[in-house]
């Protein structure tokens, strides 16, 4: 972020404002879900550290004190999925969801499928030895089922993107330079034909594409992260 980060924001009527920090993929969801919906939107990045930031969290997300928040005229929402579904409901076009019930219904148990193993992705990064052997093989099982679920489509939901894609978003933003820090390809083309192509087609679209990370940027970060929490003699 510019300057300080204060603890007081400006709200103005119709005004949408983002809080993040870099590079969270929970904020990434939203950044592409405002981009897709070519909504104007204030972006405030912070950095946990920072006594301002933690100031803003606290204020308008007390409860989990995490970002991504979105201000809409200064009232806040959090938790990424809600933002999502608050985004969908309020600009309807173009949709990130089926327009059929039972369709839409499917896509979301996709969506909750996707958060709930997102944890097995979090344990691969995090652990070493049997539980990280643990981790490798329920990842490998995940990325099967999702390399079933989008078949030959481009996309989860078919020629568009949609919400599915957004919330796996962070899967092409950051399990390539993850694999690379931790030393194991899991997502390799030959075993996963079907979603190395859609990582490609994800990062190529005309919204996501100019709103990612560089590999070079998030290898830093992670390499840090990863050190910080597995010290490189047992890495
Ligand atoms: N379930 C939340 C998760 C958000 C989350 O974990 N955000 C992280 C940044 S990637 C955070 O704010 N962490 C702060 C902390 O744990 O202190 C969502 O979907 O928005």
């Amino acid at each position: 972020m510019e300057g300080n980060v204060v603890t007081e924001l400006d709200h103005r009527m119709g005004e949408l404002k983002l809080l993040g920090v870099w590079p969270s993929p929970y904020v990434y969801r939203i950044i592409w879900a405002l981009e897709l919906k070519d909504k104007k939107y204030e972006y405030v990045e912070g950095e946990f550290h920072n006594p301002d930031f933690t100031d803003l969290l606290l204020k308008y997300n007390p409860v989990y004190k995490k970002v991504p928040v979105l201000l809409v005229d200064g009232k806040p929402i959090a938790e990424s999925t809600v933002i999502l579904e608050y985004i969908e409901e309020t600009w309807p076009q173009p949709p990130l969801l089926p327009q059929d019930p039972c369709e839409k219904a499917v896509a979301r148990f996709w969506v909750s499928f996707a958060e709930e193993k997102s944890t097995s992705f979090m344990s691969f990064f995090v652990t070493v030895g049997e539980e990280f052997q643990k981790a490798t093989q329920e990842v490998r099982e995940v990325l099967k089922v999702l390399e079933e679920t989008i078949g030959d489509k481009k996309y989860f939901g078919g020629e568009e993107i949609g919400l599915l894609d957004i919330n796996l978003g962070w899967i092409a933003l950051s399990f390539g330079v993850i694999e690379d820090i931790v030393g194991v390809k899991v997502l390799v083309a030959d075993d996963f034909p079907r979603l190395f192509t859609w990582i490609q087609n994800f990062r190529e679209h005309p919204s996501i594409r100019t709103h990612l990370p560089s590999h070079h940027e998030l290898f830093a970060y992670y390499k840090k992260k990863r050190e910080a929490i597995i010290p490189s003699n047992t890495a």
